[in-house]
């Protein structure tokens, strides 16, 4: 569907309901003026954005973009993801003004003129079960609509777990999701070809139904208008390396990130949910590496997905992904329906 959308799109909410904050989990909001970094809007402010952004997706666009039990309507659509989406292909634009700019400057007939415009790049972070991939391929069907950026590819940084048995060897496996868990030098050799202009960039898969990488699978990443990179840990700094020196993060090559945010009790109770919908469909298919769990009682199934929340991603979570939230551009905020009730903006 052809974009239709003002060239100029959203724009800031005004006074009400915008204020600038710390943290999300700080204090009520000041609103003094240079106190933060963030620009904070509680949803009032946000969905009135929403007037001034066309609706460019169908019930039959959206029908694609449900998942496994998803409720998303399109409201919520239209309301919270469609002016998201807006603002992220107006910083698709800009980016691409700043590249004309460097060519310009460089001159094309230096010899060291960029070359073509690189994938603008959107890292999207967040716990296990907080609706980062409900977010991410809703981002990609909806920025997909907008006229200069149709082709947008969709990578998740689970294809760069180590595969079980090396994690097994390194007695990671109770640890899938860490940091340690994933080859953090192929995501990182992956971004950076990706940011290079590499025409041709692959990615190894991994099957959730399985629970391993599958061998020789693999994602290629011709290079779209935008890329969205989805992880838990995308926004991890970079570990010093060991002459010392700090390297470089994944998140260097982000144009710009956005990072999931809910209540842990609501996220805990959302990958139960999850988990109790999974037996009764993925879990119970012959390849499943949880054929095992198809057979469990309603209270057993709770009871081992409160143990895999508690043992495992709970505290990845508290250790590892909740510590990036700060560095994301956007945060959006949910609440126990998955409804977005804030969204926090980097000032830039
Ligand atoms: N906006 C939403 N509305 C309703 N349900 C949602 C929404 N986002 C996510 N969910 C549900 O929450 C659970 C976790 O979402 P998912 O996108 O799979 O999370 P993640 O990719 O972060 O693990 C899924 O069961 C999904 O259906
Ligand atoms: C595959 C995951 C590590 C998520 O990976 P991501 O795409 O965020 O890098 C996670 O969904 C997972 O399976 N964690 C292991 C614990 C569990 O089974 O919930």
């Amino acid at each position: 569907m052809p974009a239709t959308g003002p060239s100029t799109g959203a724009r800031p909410a005004r006074t009400t309901g915008t204020t600038t904050t710390g943290p999300l989990s700080a204090a009520p909001a000041t609103g003094r003026p240079g106190s933060s970094p963030f620009v904070d809007l509680d949803r009032a402010a946000w969905i009135r954005l929403r007037a001034s952004t066309p609706m460019n997706l169908t019930a039959a666009d959206l029908e694609r973009v449900r998942g496994l039990g998803e409720r998303i309507d399109l409201r919520e659509v239209e309301e919270v993801y469609l002016p998201l989406s807006r603002l992220l292909n107006l910083y698709a634009a800009g980016a691409a003004r700043m590249h004309a700019v460097t060519s310009t400057f460089l001159g094309d007939g230096s010899g060291v003129a960029p070359g073509p415009r690189t994938p603008f790049v959107i890292g999207v972070a967040g716990s296990v079960a907080v609706g980062k991939s409900t977010v991410a391929r809703l981002l990609r069907e909806l920025l997909s609509h907008w006229a200069d950026t149709p082709r947008v590819e969709l990578v998740t940084t689970d294809g760069f777990l180590l595969p079980n048995a090396e994690l097994e060897r390194r007695g990671l496996l109770g640890r899938k999701g860490f940091p340690e868990s994933y080859d953090r030098r192929a995501l990182l050799r992956f971004v950076t070809a990706v940011k290079s202009g590499a025409p041709e960039v692959r990615a190894p898969l991994y099957s959730h139904l399985v629970y391993d990488i599958v061998p020789g699978a693999e994602v290629v990443v011709r290079s779209p208008d935008v890329l969205i990179v989805e992880g838990l840990n995308v926004l991890q700094p970079a570990r010093p390396r060991s002459d010392g020196r700090t390297g470089l993060a994944v998140s260097d090559f982000f144009d710009v990130s956005l990072y999931v945010d809910a209540r842990t009790e609501d996220v805990a109770s959302w990958y139960e949910e999850r988990f109790l919908r999974l037996r009764q469909t993925a879990f119970s298919r012959p390849e499943s590496y949880f054929r095992r769990y198809a057979d469990l009682s309603d209270a057993q199934a709770r009871a081992r997905a409160r143990e895999i929340w508690s043992s495992i991603n709970e505290p990845n979570l508290v250790e590892n992904v909740l510590p990036t939230r700060g560095r994301a551009t956007i945060v959006l905020r949910k609440a126990a329906d998955h409804s977005v009730t804030r969204v926090r903006l980097r000032k830039l």
